[in-house]
């Protein structure tokens, strides 16, 4: 412990081997600085965070205290530093405890140094490199490490592929019900699709698709697109796959105020299918890139020149430089050593990130079916997180 003196703050210190802190009252907010950032802590979120069982359930890991009857003027009467502890004494006697470490990590200047999601960016190239191998079907659905290196891969680089799978609806299912659940949309639950415009939409016809992403026109985009080509006889139909990431990182690179426009200017997609049997009218409204604002991480990209719709949500002086910061965008994701071609053939089952990964395809010939279906997200991660990965 190495006291600070004559400091009206609580400082939190941190050595390699261990965390050092000096406490002391102030009138506003108690201050820990750990490897040299100042973190501060507002006295009514340290009542509200008390880990103590009469403020939270630590069986559920669900707040019991009831926020909004406490005083917003709130401040302790004592505070102490014991065994890497602070011990905060409230009026009326309640004790609050926090571990140091606890402190550090879920602290604003904390979480805005660290990504939410470790990610490695790609083009064709890194991603070749990697040479992440697939997971095989036998394995994949009776091996839980299997399974776990599979979310790995795909947290890392938003595609992961299952070899083996039989080829049919049912076994597409079977392997995309291991990972999570399925989402039901108006395409259906699991959907098998060939050019036979049985949609109102151009991806059921034998036309190249540009590379984009899925149901930019929900208020929440799919979070999850699951491939099985089931047949194809022909030629043509390779899919094309590219990081959306790695794109906007680029752009924030060259032009960090296009980025910053991108991620500012929210505008709307929409999806209108009126045939016999098919009658829908979406429209989501967000921007092309989506960062948490407290690190600026990119979480989201919603990127589909098809079904981006009238721009009105911009004033005139704001449209001409969305054109251009989008314009900029479109460039690094056409860069051709920014896509991977991939031939799906059956027995490969690809996920694809559709919140990062933009895919598209080429025109093709003969019959060529495809299966697949959508997963949700919060599902998905979740059962990363349950592997203790970081997602
Ligand atoms: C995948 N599946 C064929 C079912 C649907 C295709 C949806 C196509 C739509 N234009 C979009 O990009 O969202
Ligand atoms: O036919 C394909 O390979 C993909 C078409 C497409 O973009 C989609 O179904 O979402
Ligand atoms: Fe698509």
């Amino acid at each position: 412990m190495q006291p600070i003196a004559d400091t009206n703050a609580p400082f939190l210190y941190c050595t390699s081997t261990s965390i050092m802190i000096s406490c002391a009252l102030h009138v506003k907010s108690p201050e820990v600085s750990y490897e040299g950032t100042p973190m501060r802590f507002n006295y009514v979120w340290l009542r509200d965070h008390c880990r103590s069982a009469s403020s939270y359930n630590s069986a559920t890991h669900q707040r019991s205290l009831d926020t909004g009857s406490l005083e917003l003027t709130l401040r302790p009467e004592s505070s102490a530093v014991e065994d890497g502890q602070l011990v905060l004494t409230w009026p009326g006697g309640h004790v609050s405890e926090f571990s140091l470490g606890w402190l550090a990590e879920n602290s604003y200047e904390g979480r805005k140094t660290v990504m939410e999601q470790p990610r490695i960016l790609w083009n064709a190239n890194v991603y070749q490199n990697a040479r992440i191998s697939a997971a095989k079907w036998d394995k994949f659905m009776s091996c839980d490490s299997e399974l776990k290196k599979f979310l790995q891969n795909y947290l890392l680089y938003g595609i992961a592929f299952v070899d083996d799978v039989p080829a049919t609806v049912e076994a597409t299912e079977e392997v995309t019900r291991r990972v999570s659940l399925i989402r039901e949309t108006t395409y259906g639950r699991m959907w098998s699709f060939t050019s036979d415009f049985s949609r109102g939409d151009t991806a059921y016809s034998q036309l190249a698709l540009d590379r984009h992403t899925d149901t930019s026109y929900f208020q929440e985009p799919c979070g999850i697109q699951v491939f099985h080509c089931l047949r194809h006889e022909g030629s043509g139909g390779e899919t094309l796959l590219v990081d959306g990431f790695y794109a906007a990182e680029k752009l924030r690179q060259h032009s960090p105020e296009n980025f910053e426009l991108l991620c500012r200017v929210p505008i709307r997609h929409e999806y209108i299918e009126n045939t016999e049997n098919h009658q829908n009218h979406m429209t989501g409204i967000g921007p092309v890139l989506n960062v948490y604002p407290w690190n600026s991480e990119l979480y989201m990209i919603r990127y589909n020149n098809y079904d981006r719709s009238v721009m009105n949500t911009m004033p005139h002086d704001i449209i001409r430089r969305w054109y251009v910061a989008h314009r900029q965008l479109t460039t690094e994701l056409r860069r051709p050593e920014n896509e991977l071609w991939v031939k799906l053939t059956p027995g490969k089952v690809i996920f694809i990130d559709n919140w990062r990964v933009l895919h598209g395809r080429e025109s093709f010939t003969g019959l060529r079916q495809l299966c697949g279906c959508y997963l949700t997200r919060d599902d998905v991660l979740s059962a990363a997180r349950c592997f203790g990965l970081q997602a």
